[in-house]
Protein backbone atom coordinates (compact mmCIF):
# COMPACT_ATOMS: atom_id res chain seq x y z
CA UNK A 1 0.00 0.00 0.00
CA UNK A 2 1.25 3.45 -0.64
CA UNK A 3 -1.24 5.63 1.13
CA UNK A 4 -3.97 4.82 -1.36
CA UNK A 5 -5.88 2.25 0.61
CA UNK A 6 -9.52 3.23 0.83
CA UNK A 7 -11.46 2.35 3.96
CA UNK A 8 -12.63 -0.81 2.33
CA UNK A 9 -9.07 -1.47 1.21
CA UNK A 10 -10.15 -1.85 -2.42
CA UNK A 11 -7.63 0.45 -4.03
CA UNK A 12 -3.96 -0.33 -4.08
CA UNK A 13 -1.13 1.62 -5.57
CA UNK A 14 2.31 1.09 -6.99
CA UNK A 15 3.71 -1.75 -5.01
CA UNK A 16 6.65 -4.04 -5.52
CA UNK A 17 4.79 -5.84 -8.29
CA UNK A 18 4.38 -2.68 -10.34
CA UNK A 19 7.93 -1.59 -9.70
CA UNK A 20 9.23 -4.93 -10.91
CA UNK A 21 7.00 -4.75 -13.95
CA UNK A 22 8.33 -1.32 -14.89
CA UNK A 23 11.96 -2.34 -14.42
CA UNK A 24 11.31 -5.30 -16.68
CA UNK A 25 10.06 -3.03 -19.43
CA UNK A 26 13.01 -0.69 -19.07
CA UNK A 27 15.48 -3.51 -19.44
CA UNK A 28 13.98 -4.74 -22.68
CA UNK A 29 16.87 -4.24 -25.16
CA UNK A 30 14.67 -2.51 -27.74
CA UNK A 31 13.83 0.17 -25.18
CA UNK A 32 17.37 0.62 -23.89
CA UNK A 33 17.79 4.04 -25.41
CA UNK A 34 20.10 6.61 -23.81
CA UNK A 35 17.08 8.12 -22.03
CA UNK A 36 16.27 5.07 -20.00
CA UNK A 37 17.49 5.30 -16.46
CA UNK A 38 18.60 8.92 -16.56
CA UNK A 39 18.08 10.70 -13.29
CA UNK A 40 15.84 13.74 -13.07
CA UNK A 41 18.89 15.87 -12.35
CA UNK A 42 20.65 14.77 -15.51
CA UNK A 43 17.53 15.35 -17.58
CA UNK A 44 16.94 18.80 -16.16
CA UNK A 45 20.55 19.78 -16.75
CA UNK A 46 20.43 18.62 -20.36
CA UNK A 47 17.15 20.25 -21.32
CA UNK A 48 17.47 23.54 -23.17
CA UNK A 49 17.35 26.49 -20.76
CA UNK A 50 13.74 27.67 -20.77
CA UNK A 51 14.65 31.31 -21.22
CA UNK A 52 16.45 30.47 -24.48
CA UNK A 53 13.34 29.11 -26.15
CA UNK A 54 11.90 31.67 -28.55
CA UNK A 55 8.46 30.56 -29.72
CA UNK A 56 7.98 30.34 -33.47
CA UNK A 57 5.46 32.77 -34.87
CA UNK A 58 2.05 31.19 -35.16
CA UNK A 59 -0.37 32.07 -37.95
CA UNK A 60 -3.57 33.92 -37.05
CA UNK A 61 -6.28 31.53 -35.90
CA UNK A 62 -3.79 28.98 -34.60
CA UNK A 63 -5.42 26.70 -32.04
CA UNK A 64 -4.82 27.30 -28.36
CA UNK A 65 -2.07 24.93 -27.18
CA UNK A 66 -3.36 23.32 -24.00
CA UNK A 67 -1.50 20.96 -21.68
CA UNK A 68 -3.03 18.53 -19.24
CA UNK A 69 -0.89 17.25 -16.38
CA UNK A 70 -2.99 14.39 -15.08
CA UNK A 71 -3.58 10.67 -14.68
CA UNK A 72 -4.88 8.11 -17.16
CA UNK A 73 -8.41 6.69 -17.05
CA UNK A 74 -8.58 3.70 -19.42
CA UNK A 75 -12.38 3.97 -19.59
CA UNK A 76 -11.95 7.33 -21.30
CA UNK A 77 -14.40 9.37 -19.25
CA UNK A 78 -11.98 11.15 -16.90
CA UNK A 79 -8.28 11.96 -16.59
CA UNK A 80 -6.11 12.82 -19.57
CA UNK A 81 -8.49 11.03 -21.92
CA UNK A 82 -11.34 13.38 -20.97
CA UNK A 83 -9.02 16.39 -20.99
CA UNK A 84 -7.72 15.75 -24.50
CA UNK A 85 -11.24 15.11 -25.82
CA UNK A 86 -12.37 18.37 -24.27
CA UNK A 87 -9.45 20.33 -25.70
CA UNK A 88 -10.17 18.93 -29.17
CA UNK A 89 -13.92 19.47 -28.93
CA UNK A 90 -13.32 23.12 -28.10
CA UNK A 91 -10.82 23.67 -30.89
CA UNK A 92 -7.59 23.39 -28.92
CA UNK A 93 -4.41 21.44 -29.59
CA UNK A 94 -3.83 19.08 -26.68
CA UNK A 95 -0.58 17.98 -25.02
CA UNK A 96 -0.44 15.60 -22.06
CA UNK A 97 2.02 14.87 -19.26
CA UNK A 98 1.12 11.73 -17.32
CA UNK A 99 1.38 11.65 -13.53
CA UNK A 100 -0.12 8.24 -12.91
CA UNK A 101 -1.88 5.23 -14.28
CA UNK A 102 -5.16 4.07 -12.90
CA UNK A 103 -6.90 0.78 -13.47
CA UNK A 104 -10.43 2.10 -13.60
CA UNK A 105 -13.76 1.62 -15.29
CA UNK A 106 -17.21 3.13 -15.01
CA UNK A 107 -17.69 1.21 -11.76
CA UNK A 108 -14.58 2.19 -9.82
CA UNK A 109 -10.82 2.30 -9.44
CA UNK A 110 -8.98 -0.92 -8.65
CA UNK A 111 -5.43 0.36 -8.69
CA UNK A 112 -3.33 3.53 -8.90
CA UNK A 113 0.30 3.54 -10.00
CA UNK A 114 2.31 6.77 -9.79
CA UNK A 115 4.69 7.73 -12.57
CA UNK A 116 8.09 8.26 -10.90
CA UNK A 117 8.46 11.95 -10.05
CA UNK A 118 11.70 12.25 -12.02
CA UNK A 119 9.88 10.96 -15.10
CA UNK A 120 7.16 13.57 -14.60
CA UNK A 121 9.91 16.15 -14.37
CA UNK A 122 11.53 14.82 -17.56
CA UNK A 123 8.21 15.00 -19.42
CA UNK A 124 7.62 18.59 -18.34
CA UNK A 125 11.16 19.81 -19.00
CA UNK A 126 11.34 18.16 -22.40
CA UNK A 127 7.96 19.54 -23.43
CA UNK A 128 8.53 23.06 -22.13
CA UNK A 129 11.95 23.25 -23.82
CA UNK A 130 10.24 22.84 -27.19
CA UNK A 131 6.55 23.68 -27.05
CA UNK A 132 5.01 27.03 -26.11
CA UNK A 133 2.00 26.06 -24.05
CA UNK A 134 -0.77 28.67 -23.74
CA UNK A 135 -2.73 27.12 -20.95
CA UNK A 136 -2.37 24.28 -18.44
CA UNK A 137 -4.85 22.11 -16.59
CA UNK A 138 -3.52 20.13 -13.62
CA UNK A 139 -5.59 17.14 -12.54
CA UNK A 140 -4.61 14.06 -10.52
CA UNK A 141 -1.09 14.59 -9.16
CA UNK A 142 -1.09 11.15 -7.50
CA UNK A 143 1.40 11.74 -4.67
CA UNK A 144 3.33 14.44 -2.81
CA UNK A 145 6.58 14.04 -4.76
CA UNK A 146 4.76 14.46 -8.09
CA UNK A 147 2.79 17.47 -6.84
CA UNK A 148 6.08 19.08 -5.72
CA UNK A 149 7.66 18.29 -9.09
CA UNK A 150 4.80 19.94 -10.98
CA UNK A 151 5.05 23.02 -8.76
CA UNK A 152 8.81 23.25 -9.36
CA UNK A 153 8.35 23.02 -13.13
CA UNK A 154 5.71 25.78 -13.06
CA UNK A 155 8.02 27.98 -10.99
CA UNK A 156 10.86 27.37 -13.50
CA UNK A 157 8.53 28.29 -16.35
CA UNK A 158 7.51 31.45 -14.61
CA UNK A 159 11.10 32.38 -13.80
CA UNK A 160 11.79 32.14 -17.53
CA UNK A 161 9.03 34.70 -18.17
CA UNK A 162 6.50 32.22 -19.53
CA UNK A 163 3.06 32.57 -17.98
CA UNK A 164 0.49 30.16 -19.39
CA UNK A 165 -2.89 30.16 -17.69
CA UNK A 166 -3.03 27.53 -14.95
CA UNK A 167 -6.18 25.71 -13.80
CA UNK A 168 -5.80 23.38 -10.81
CA UNK A 169 -8.41 20.66 -10.41
CA UNK A 170 -7.40 19.29 -6.99
CA UNK A 171 -8.45 15.71 -7.75
CA UNK A 172 -8.61 13.62 -4.57
CA UNK A 173 -11.42 11.07 -4.97
CA UNK A 174 -13.15 9.60 -8.06
CA UNK A 175 -16.91 9.76 -8.68
CA UNK A 176 -16.98 6.13 -7.52
CA UNK A 177 -15.64 7.18 -4.09
CA UNK A 178 -12.16 5.71 -4.62
CA UNK A 179 -9.08 7.69 -3.53
CA UNK A 180 -6.86 9.02 -6.32
CA UNK A 181 -4.42 11.12 -4.27
CA UNK A 182 -2.11 10.06 -1.48
CA UNK A 183 -3.18 11.95 1.68
CA UNK A 184 0.25 13.55 2.17
CA UNK A 185 -0.15 15.30 -1.18
CA UNK A 186 -3.10 17.37 0.05
CA UNK A 187 -0.82 19.81 1.90
CA UNK A 188 1.39 20.15 -1.20
CA UNK A 189 -1.64 21.02 -3.33
CA UNK A 190 -2.66 23.67 -0.80
CA UNK A 191 0.76 25.15 -0.03
CA UNK A 192 2.62 24.83 -3.34
CA UNK A 193 0.24 24.37 -6.27
CA UNK A 194 -2.67 26.55 -5.21
CA UNK A 195 -0.62 29.77 -5.09
CA UNK A 196 0.63 29.03 -8.62
CA UNK A 197 -2.86 28.58 -10.06
CA UNK A 198 -5.07 31.18 -11.69
CA UNK A 199 -8.20 29.11 -11.07
CA UNK A 200 -8.86 26.22 -8.67
CA UNK A 201 -11.91 23.99 -9.23
CA UNK A 202 -12.57 21.79 -6.16
CA UNK A 203 -15.75 19.85 -5.58
CA UNK A 204 -17.32 20.25 -2.14
CA UNK A 205 -15.25 17.58 -0.32
CA UNK A 206 -12.02 18.83 -1.95
CA UNK A 207 -12.71 22.45 -0.97
CA UNK A 208 -13.28 21.29 2.60
CA UNK A 209 -9.98 19.37 2.69
CA UNK A 210 -8.04 22.33 1.30
CA UNK A 211 -9.60 24.64 3.90
CA UNK A 212 -9.55 22.16 6.80
CA UNK A 213 -13.29 22.57 7.41
CA UNK A 214 -16.48 20.54 7.01
CA UNK A 215 -17.93 20.29 3.47
CA UNK A 216 -20.39 23.04 2.56
CA UNK A 217 -24.03 21.98 2.98
CA UNK A 218 -25.63 24.64 0.79
CA UNK A 219 -24.90 27.37 -1.70
CA UNK A 220 -24.24 30.00 0.94
CA UNK A 221 -21.53 27.89 2.58
CA UNK A 222 -20.08 26.98 -0.84
CA UNK A 223 -19.84 30.69 -1.70
CA UNK A 224 -18.08 31.35 1.62
CA UNK A 225 -15.61 28.56 0.91
CA UNK A 226 -14.91 29.90 -2.58
CA UNK A 227 -13.99 33.23 -0.96
CA UNK A 228 -11.92 31.51 1.71
CA UNK A 229 -9.93 29.61 -0.93
CA UNK A 230 -8.90 32.92 -2.45
CA UNK A 231 -7.14 33.73 0.80
CA UNK A 232 -4.84 30.73 0.16
CA UNK A 233 -3.31 32.60 -2.77
CA UNK A 234 -5.20 31.37 -5.82
CA UNK A 235 -6.45 33.84 -8.45
CA UNK A 236 -10.05 32.57 -8.72
CA UNK A 237 -11.90 29.75 -6.95
CA UNK A 238 -14.77 27.75 -8.42
CA UNK A 239 -16.43 25.53 -5.82
CA UNK A 240 -18.47 22.97 -7.77
CA UNK A 241 -21.85 21.92 -6.50
CA UNK A 242 -22.37 18.66 -8.35
CA UNK A 243 -22.53 16.80 -5.03
CA UNK A 244 -25.39 18.90 -3.62
CA UNK A 245 -28.82 17.37 -3.83
CA UNK A 246 -30.56 20.27 -5.57
CA UNK A 247 -32.75 20.65 -8.65
CA UNK A 248 -30.05 22.73 -10.27
CA UNK A 249 -26.33 22.03 -10.23
CA UNK A 250 -24.86 25.24 -8.87
CA UNK A 251 -21.17 26.18 -8.79
CA UNK A 252 -19.78 29.26 -7.00
CA UNK A 253 -17.02 31.37 -8.54
CA UNK A 254 -15.10 33.89 -6.42
CA UNK A 255 -12.48 36.36 -7.51
CA UNK A 256 -11.79 39.93 -8.47
CA UNK A 257 -14.26 41.37 -10.95
CA UNK A 258 -16.61 38.41 -10.70
CA UNK A 259 -20.28 39.24 -11.13
CA UNK A 260 -19.42 42.68 -12.43
CA UNK A 261 -17.80 43.74 -9.15
CA UNK A 262 -14.91 46.10 -9.79
CA UNK A 263 -11.97 44.09 -8.63
CA UNK A 264 -9.41 45.31 -6.18
CA UNK A 265 -6.65 44.24 -8.52
CA UNK A 266 -5.60 41.47 -6.17
CA UNK A 267 -6.25 38.59 -8.45
CA UNK A 268 -2.64 38.11 -9.35
CA UNK A 269 -1.09 34.78 -8.53
CA UNK A 270 2.49 35.83 -8.70
CA UNK A 271 2.49 34.99 -12.39
CA UNK A 272 3.00 38.60 -13.25
CA UNK A 273 -0.16 38.44 -15.36
CA UNK A 274 -3.03 40.81 -14.82
CA UNK A 275 -5.60 38.40 -13.62
CA UNK A 276 -8.34 40.99 -13.45
CA UNK A 277 -11.63 39.77 -14.78
CA UNK A 278 -13.89 41.89 -16.87
CA UNK A 279 -16.93 40.05 -15.61
CA UNK A 280 -19.46 38.03 -17.50
CA UNK A 281 -21.01 40.99 -19.19
CA UNK A 282 -24.43 39.37 -19.16
CA UNK A 283 -25.87 40.54 -15.91
CA UNK A 284 -29.39 41.81 -16.04
CA UNK A 285 -30.54 42.90 -12.64
CA UNK A 286 -28.00 40.58 -11.09
CA UNK A 287 -29.01 37.55 -13.12
CA UNK A 288 -27.60 36.44 -16.43
CA UNK A 289 -28.51 33.52 -18.62
CA UNK A 290 -26.10 31.71 -20.87
CA UNK A 291 -26.71 29.47 -23.88
CA UNK A 292 -27.50 26.21 -22.16
CA UNK A 293 -29.79 27.57 -19.55
CA UNK A 294 -27.02 28.29 -17.06
CA UNK A 295 -27.96 31.14 -14.80
CA UNK A 296 -25.66 33.37 -12.81
CA UNK A 297 -26.81 34.98 -9.59
CA UNK A 298 -24.60 37.76 -8.39
CA UNK A 299 -24.61 37.17 -4.67
CA UNK A 300 -24.17 40.89 -4.26
CA UNK A 301 -21.37 40.68 -1.75
CA UNK A 302 -17.95 42.23 -2.03
CA UNK A 303 -15.26 41.14 0.36
CA UNK A 304 -12.62 43.61 1.53
CA UNK A 305 -10.25 42.45 -1.22
CA UNK A 306 -12.77 43.48 -3.90
CA UNK A 307 -13.84 39.94 -4.67
CA UNK A 308 -17.22 39.17 -6.10
CA UNK A 309 -18.95 35.80 -5.90
CA UNK A 310 -21.36 34.51 -8.50
CA UNK A 311 -23.56 31.41 -8.45
CA UNK A 312 -23.48 29.60 -11.80
CA UNK A 313 -26.46 27.28 -12.04
CA UNK A 314 -27.40 24.77 -14.72
CA UNK A 315 -30.34 22.40 -14.85
CA UNK A 316 -29.39 19.10 -13.16
CA UNK A 317 -29.32 16.54 -15.96
CA UNK A 318 -30.96 13.25 -14.94
CA UNK A 319 -28.21 10.84 -16.03
CA UNK A 320 -25.85 8.29 -14.47
CA UNK A 321 -23.18 9.47 -16.91
CA UNK A 322 -21.42 11.92 -14.62
CA UNK A 323 -17.98 10.25 -14.56
CA UNK A 324 -15.34 12.87 -15.33
CA UNK A 325 -17.54 15.97 -15.14
CA UNK A 326 -14.90 17.68 -12.99
CA UNK A 327 -12.05 16.85 -15.41
CA UNK A 328 -14.14 18.03 -18.33
CA UNK A 329 -15.09 21.32 -16.69
CA UNK A 330 -11.55 22.21 -15.62
CA UNK A 331 -10.12 21.34 -19.05
CA UNK A 332 -12.81 23.41 -20.75
CA UNK A 333 -11.98 26.36 -18.47
CA UNK A 334 -8.28 26.04 -19.33
CA UNK A 335 -8.67 25.76 -23.10
CA UNK A 336 -11.35 28.46 -23.32
CA UNK A 337 -9.60 31.07 -21.16
CA UNK A 338 -7.22 32.46 -23.84
CA UNK A 339 -10.17 33.34 -26.10
CA UNK A 340 -12.16 35.00 -23.32
CA UNK A 341 -11.78 38.32 -21.60
CA UNK A 342 -11.43 37.04 -18.06
CA UNK A 343 -12.15 33.95 -15.99
CA UNK A 344 -15.85 34.51 -15.44
CA UNK A 345 -16.82 34.41 -19.13
CA UNK A 346 -14.46 31.47 -19.69
CA UNK A 347 -16.00 29.52 -16.81
CA UNK A 348 -19.53 30.29 -18.06
CA UNK A 349 -18.63 29.03 -21.52
CA UNK A 350 -17.00 25.92 -20.02
CA UNK A 351 -20.11 25.15 -17.99
CA UNK A 352 -22.26 25.55 -21.11
CA UNK A 353 -20.06 23.01 -22.90
CA UNK A 354 -20.26 20.60 -19.96
CA UNK A 355 -24.03 20.95 -19.72
CA UNK A 356 -24.32 20.09 -23.42
CA UNK A 357 -22.06 17.07 -22.91
CA UNK A 358 -24.21 15.93 -19.97
CA UNK A 359 -27.44 16.46 -21.90
CA UNK A 360 -26.10 14.24 -24.72
CA UNK A 361 -24.45 11.74 -22.35
CA UNK A 362 -27.14 9.07 -22.49
CA UNK A 363 -26.44 8.60 -26.19
CA UNK A 364 -23.28 6.81 -25.00
CA UNK A 365 -23.56 3.28 -23.61
CA UNK A 366 -20.14 2.71 -22.06
CA UNK A 367 -19.72 0.11 -19.33
CA UNK A 368 -22.05 -2.51 -17.95
CA UNK A 369 -20.61 -5.48 -19.82
CA UNK A 370 -20.44 -8.39 -17.43
CA UNK A 371 -23.24 -7.19 -15.19
CA UNK A 372 -26.62 -8.82 -15.19
CA UNK A 373 -28.94 -6.71 -17.31
CA UNK A 374 -30.32 -3.77 -15.37
CA UNK A 375 -27.89 -4.10 -12.48
CA UNK A 376 -25.07 -1.88 -13.69
CA UNK A 377 -24.12 0.44 -10.86
CA UNK A 378 -21.48 2.43 -12.71
CA UNK A 379 -21.16 6.03 -13.82
CA UNK A 380 -20.59 6.40 -17.55
CA UNK A 381 -18.88 9.30 -19.34
CA UNK A 382 -20.34 12.52 -20.69
CA UNK A 383 -20.41 12.99 -24.46
CA UNK A 384 -17.39 15.20 -25.13
CA UNK A 385 -18.00 15.17 -28.89
CA UNK A 386 -21.68 16.07 -28.67
CA UNK A 387 -21.40 19.16 -30.84
CA UNK A 388 -19.19 17.78 -33.59
CA UNK A 389 -19.90 14.06 -34.08
CA UNK A 390 -20.02 13.02 -37.72
CA UNK A 391 -20.20 9.23 -37.22
N1 LIG B 1 -26.28 15.84 -13.14
C1 LIG B 1 -25.70 17.00 -13.41
N2 LIG B 1 -26.32 17.92 -14.17
C2 LIG B 1 -25.73 19.11 -14.46
N3 LIG B 1 -24.51 19.46 -14.03
C3 LIG B 1 -23.84 18.58 -13.26
C4 LIG B 1 -24.38 17.31 -12.90
N4 LIG B 1 -23.47 16.65 -12.13
C5 LIG B 1 -22.41 17.46 -12.03
N5 LIG B 1 -22.63 18.63 -12.70
C6 LIG B 1 -21.69 19.73 -12.88
O1 LIG B 1 -20.46 19.11 -13.25
C7 LIG B 1 -19.36 19.85 -12.74
C8 LIG B 1 -18.51 18.94 -11.87
O2 LIG B 1 -19.16 18.85 -10.64
P1 LIG B 1 -18.83 17.85 -9.47
O3 LIG B 1 -19.13 18.57 -8.19
O4 LIG B 1 -19.55 16.57 -9.72
O5 LIG B 1 -17.26 17.66 -9.66
P2 LIG B 1 -16.33 16.43 -9.38
O6 LIG B 1 -16.83 15.67 -8.19
O7 LIG B 1 -14.96 16.98 -9.30
O8 LIG B 1 -16.50 15.58 -10.69
P3 LIG B 1 -15.89 14.13 -11.05
O9 LIG B 1 -15.05 13.66 -9.90
O10 LIG B 1 -17.10 13.30 -11.32
O11 LIG B 1 -15.11 14.34 -12.29
C9 LIG B 1 -19.98 21.04 -12.01
O12 LIG B 1 -20.09 22.13 -12.90
C10 LIG B 1 -21.35 20.53 -11.63
O13 LIG B 1 -22.25 21.59 -11.42
C1 LIG C 1 -7.28 9.64 -13.76
C2 LIG C 1 -8.46 10.28 -13.14
N1 LIG C 1 -8.40 11.61 -12.88
C3 LIG C 1 -9.46 12.23 -12.33
C4 LIG C 1 -10.60 11.53 -12.00
C5 LIG C 1 -11.76 12.25 -11.34
O1 LIG C 1 -12.91 12.12 -12.00
C6 LIG C 1 -10.63 10.15 -12.29
N2 LIG C 1 -11.72 9.39 -12.01
N3 LIG C 1 -9.55 9.56 -12.86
Amino acid sequence: MNGFGRDGGRVVSGSGRDAVGLADVEQTPRLRSPDVGRSAVATRAEAAPLADVAPRVRPPGHPVVALTIAGSDPSGGAGIQADLKTFAALGGYGCAVLTGLTAQSTTGVTRVHPVPADMVSAQLDTLFADVAVDTIKIGMTTDAAIARTVAAALRDLRAAGRTPFVVLDPVMVATSGDRLLAPDAEAVLRDELLPLADLVTPNLPEAAVLLGVEPARDGREAADQARALRALGVGYALVKGGHLDSAESVDHLAGPGVGGVCGGGNGGTGAGRDNGDSGGGNRVGGVGTTGNGAVGDDLGEVSPGGDGVVALAAPRVPTRNTHGTGCTLSSACAVLRPAHDGWEPAVRAAKDYLTGALQAADSLVIGGTGTTSGRWQGHGPVDHAHATRRT
